[in-house]
């Protein structure tokens, strides 16, 4: 019998036709997503009944669509975040996991420093300014010579680094793991949670979402900030706590904030548009042409070498 594989990332194929042709040489029955949004779990549910293999986006894979797989070996992550699959569920049932790591990397370190210039600069305000018929300035600041605080110096907080330097940045970092090589390579130095939030400029998050790391920026850290301080999110909404950012926002606690990711996404209707120190945009980090071919690939790669029974690529290990 012909084995099945579901795709549900938007982006999946959209860039080049490399990731389909692999596919075919396999013979899959292909199933695709092209409803524009990621599933619903009770779409999964009757979806997935069939299915061999999945390549997911940000669908939440719970414990209730994996235990309707009856058939299912493998959930290839297209990206890094695991957070929205069930992965102890998984274990359980011996259903393989594989991602993409690595794939993204710099398409999230452009956007991160890319967030932090806008911050700095007002370049939205900026530009409506000018859209407006106004000819007015805004004094912003310069990220040159700042201190720049990275939470997390994993592929993206270590290339986030790599651009920092060209800016003449003091870069300080907090990790559970640090990377001591990297460090001394670039000049970064490792500090502790509180010393980090109490002196950088900008900080800005690049840890994987889990019970640990939820809400790791909450109202403790928001009172240790300088009041002139910015902070940006491209890893996973849940690790601010956004009603407490709200409030620190509003109140000017700390100068601004820019954020791709949600603690719901989408935030539809948030008050958080209410504010003007705050720059949005919609989970974006590795919306790139290179990154999409590199997670595509990768993505077929880790699928491919499960459901045929070879040495199993891009394996995501349970660390717990
Ligand atoms: N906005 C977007 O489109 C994207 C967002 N992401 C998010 O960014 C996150 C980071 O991605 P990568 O850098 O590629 O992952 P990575 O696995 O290379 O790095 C994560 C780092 O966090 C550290 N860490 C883990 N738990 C920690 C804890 N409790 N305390 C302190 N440090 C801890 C690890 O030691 C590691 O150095 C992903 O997990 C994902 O959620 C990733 C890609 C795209
Ligand atoms: O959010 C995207 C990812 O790769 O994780």
């Amino acid at each position: 019998m012909r084995k099945k594989v579901l795709i549900t990332p938007r982006s999946f194929g959209k860039t080049s036709n490399v990731p389909f042709e692999m596919l075919k040489k396999y013979d899959y029955e292909i199933l695709i997503n092209n409803s524009g949004k990621p599933y619903e779990e009770s779409e999964l549910i009757k979806i997935i009944r069939d299915v061999d293999g999945i390549i997911v986006g940000l669908d939440k894979i719970t414990s209730n669509v994996l235990k309707n797989a009856k058939k299912l070996k493998v959930i290839t992550k297209y990206g890094v975040g695991v957070d929205n699959i069930d992965i102890e569920e998984a274990d359980k049932l011996g259903v393989k996991i594989t991602y993409t790591p690595g794939a993204n990397t710099e398409s999230v370190a452009d956007l991160t420093f890319s967030l932090m210039l806008c911050l700095s600069r007002n370049v939205i305000k900026l530009d409506n300014i000018v859209r407006s018929n106004k000819w007015e300035k805004i004094i912003g600041c310069e990220v040159y010579g700042k201190t720049l605080g990275i939470v997390g110096t994993g592929n993206i907080g270590r290339s986030v680094a790599k651009r920092a330097t060209g800016f003449d940045m003091r870069i300080l970092a907090y990790d559970k793991y640090p990377d001591y090589d990297f460090a001394n390579k670039l000049g970064v130095k490792y500090v502790d949670k509180k010393t980090l939030f109490e002196e950088a400029d900008f900080i800005t998050l690049h840890l994987p979402l889990n019970k640990e790391t939820y809400h790791f920026v909450d109202e403790e850290e928001f009172n240790l900030m300088k009041n002139t301080a910015y902070i940006i999110n491209t890893s996973r909404g849940g690790i601010i706590n956004e009603a407490v950012l709200y409030n620190a926002l509003k109140n000017k606690k700390i100068a601004g904030a820019a954020l791709d990711v949600f603690e719901e996404e989408p935030p539809l209707n948030s008050k958080l548009f209410e504010l003007d120190n705050l720059i949005l945009s919609p989970h974006c980090g590795a919306a790139t042409i290179e990154a999409s071919e590199r997670m595509a690939i990768m993505a077929v790669e880790g699928l491919i070498s499960v459901l045929e029974d070879m040495e199993p690529k891009y394996l995501y290990e349970n660390k717990k």
